[in-house]
């Protein structure tokens, strides 16, 4: 097979029978893995890789006879009546969900040696991203279960996709915190395998620079997930559970679960096959734009325009500004956050046709215009939210646009690259990642009526961000704007150097004023009345750099430390009814 698709160079060097022959073998069991897992085998893979080379060769617009333009979607409006009553609907829907988390990513260009959802995803509590995934998961699996009138034991299945680079960590993470109390039954793992590396314009597989019987292997992308999913029978599982809805989401986004009942609310309303969440995007800001093209002959589609070609694009379809912003400051184009919510029977009709095949492309770096040689080898590689390319006209997609503030926060650069961010353009860094979230609950609780201070500006790692008081609670406390409507009694009141951690399900603030730090502990079954006053010296903020290798590389990435001076720290084991009056 190998000859046959022009690939005689890989046994060129090979020694005689005899010789090296265990290496041989592996070879081969090499090449048996990437035939069977990629769709349509290796075969397939050279040839598309040949086209696709061909086509890069040629300069070959991907969007060639497409004109863009603005699509319209849902724009949702935060703690408005619409608001509350679609969160209330995807509420009642995640019973019938699945959630799939894509994590096979290396998470090169921030630099961090672990893997990301390792990371805390603020340092006020040190949760780690993982760990708030799942505990939101298994709040909304609780509160969606209350919703039918005899209950239900529906778990919520969550899948991780991993890689090699990932995998091994994955697993450690969960098996060391009892799966931050999910069943372990409830959780797969799907490992992504990485795609031969190409080393010329005649798709010629590429050898590993340090072994000539491995063939040299590269991440072939997040896209990876539908195979996996068609190719695991788990969907299929999933239907015959009455299961209704996929939601696939990204390593590090602390603020996401702020998004998701509301989003699944509107494609539960709208009947939406494919839903998209979307946040206004800055022009160049590096996440896809989502863009309504329509082609010569008629046919359109709204899709993810990846960040590095709308710019392109734009300017080769009349737009000679290119991907800039327009009068409201924002580019027109809404920016793709990539957490998407499929529709599961639609999802698997369309994946027996493909099997789950997305469409691909090739970005190979020539060493020079002729475009006859690489710099170094590239492979073909695929995005999770290409998947709408191959639906039929008839296929209802549409897309959710939310506030930034609530909705997305990643963590992605490094903070060098961070610093040199333009000014007016998110960093999505560590430090940006975890203001956001003192942000979003400080504005959360503003609009349920409390007061919360205005914040200060400070700069770490050379970015300007605004630092609120550090507000943090757990997803069972306030999974839905209704649950913190109704925790909020009286009124309120939290200065800009306070921390506050709310860790328990039914903990009220009740004429609550703090200057300091609170952190209050409870069991589910208690409820707690926390009223009063509470004053204390609280924890300060140190500026940590990021060249400082005597702070962990957690600590440093973000740029600060607290220095826990003072807190009143509660903790409520008992059920029954507390109250803590300062
Ligand atoms: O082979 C891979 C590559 C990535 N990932 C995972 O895919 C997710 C996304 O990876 P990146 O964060 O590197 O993605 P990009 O920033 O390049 O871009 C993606 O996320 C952006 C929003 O965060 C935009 O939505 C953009 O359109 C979309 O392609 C991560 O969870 C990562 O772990 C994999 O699982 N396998």
């Amino acid at each position: 097979m190998l000859l046959n698709e022009g690939q005689m160079h890989l046994f060129e060097h090979w020694p005689e029978p005899g010789v090296d022959d265990d290496k041989k073998k592996s070879f081969f069991d090499q090449v048996r893995r990437l035939n069977s897992s990629y769709p349509g085998g290796l075969v397939s893979y050279i040839q598309n890789a040949r086209k696709l080379l061909a086509d890069s060769k040629a300069g070959k617009n991907p969007y060639d006879g497409f004109t863009p333009s603005v699509p319209s979607g849902e724009v949702l409006t935060f703690g408005d009546d619409n608001f509350v009553s679609l969160e209330a609907a995807g509420v009642k829907e995640a019973r019938n969900a699945a959630f799939v988390l894509v994590a096979g990513g290396l998470g090169e260009r921030l630099g961090y040696k672990g893997i990301k959802v390792a990371l805390p995803r603020e340092t006020t509590t040190g949760k780690c991203f993982l760990q708030h995934y799942i505990e939101s998961i298994l709040s909304l699996q609780e509160a969606s279960c209350k919703m039918v009138d005899d209950g239900c034991h529906t778990k919520i299945p969550f899948v991780i996709m991993t890689s090699d680079d990932t995998n091994a960590l994955t697993i450690q993470l969960l098996e060391s915190n009892s799966y931050f109390g999910m069943e372990p039954s409830q959780v797969k793992i799907l490992k992504q395998e990485k795609v031969a590396c190409l080393a010329d314009n005649d798709a010629r597989l590429a050898l590993d620079p340090n072994d000539k019987y491995r063939i040299q292997t590269k991440p072939h992308g997040h896209g990876d997930v539908h195979s996996l999913l068609y190719s695991s029978g788990l969907l299929e599982q999933w239907k015959s559970e009455g299961r209704k809805w996929v939601l696939f989401f990204q390593d590090t986004n602390g603020l996401l679960f702020n998004a998701i009942p509301s989003a699944l609310g509107v494609s539960a309303i709208k009947g939406y096959n494919v839903n998209s969440l979307a946040v206004p995007r800055k022009a160049k800001e590096a996440i896809g734009g989502i863009t309504k093209l329509t082609h010569v002959d008629g046919r359109t589609m709204v899709i993810n325009v990846e960040y590095n070609q709308l710019d392109p694009l734009l300017r080769a379809t009349g737009h000679p500004d290119g991907d800039a912003n327009c009068e409201t400051g924002y580019s027109p184009y809404p920016g793709n956050i990539n957490q998407l919510i499929l529709e599961l029977g639609p999802y698997i009709e369309e994946l027996k046709k493909t099997h789950g095949g997305i469409s691909e492309f090739v970005n190979p770096k020539y060493t020079d215009s002729t475009k006859m040689t690489f710099k170094s080898s590239t492979r073909l590689e695929c995005m999770m939210q290409d998947y709408p390319k191959t639906l039929p006209p008839s296929a209802k997609v549409g897309f959710t646009v939310m506030d930034t503030w609530l909705a997305y926060a990643p963590v992605k650069n490094n903070p060098e690259d961070a610093a040199k961010v333009p000014k007016g353009n998110p960093y999505h860094s560590a430090t940006s990642g975890e203001m956001a979230i003192y942000r979003a609950n400080s504005l959360i609780l503003r609009k349920a009526g409390a007061q919360i201070a205005d914040p200060v500006v400070d700069t770490f790692n050379g970015q300007e961000v605004e630092v609120w008081p550090r507000i943090t609670w757990s997803p069972r406390w306030g999974l839905i704007f209704r649950n913190v409507k109704e925790k909020l009694r009286g009124d309120s009141s939290i200065s800009q150097r306070s921390a506050l951690a709310i860790n328990g399900r039914n903990i009220f603030l009740e004429g609550l004023s703090l200057d300091g730090t609170l952190i209050v502990n409870s069991v589910d079954e208690a409820e707690v009345k926390i009223t009063g006053h509470v004053q204390n010296k609280g924890w300060t903020i140190q500026h940590v750099d990021y060249k400082d290798t005597s702070e962990k590389e957690e600590i440093r990435i973000r740029g600060f430390k607290f220095e826990k001076v003072e807190q009143l720290e509660v903790n409520y084991t008992e059920p029954g009814k507390h109250s803590l009056s300062a």
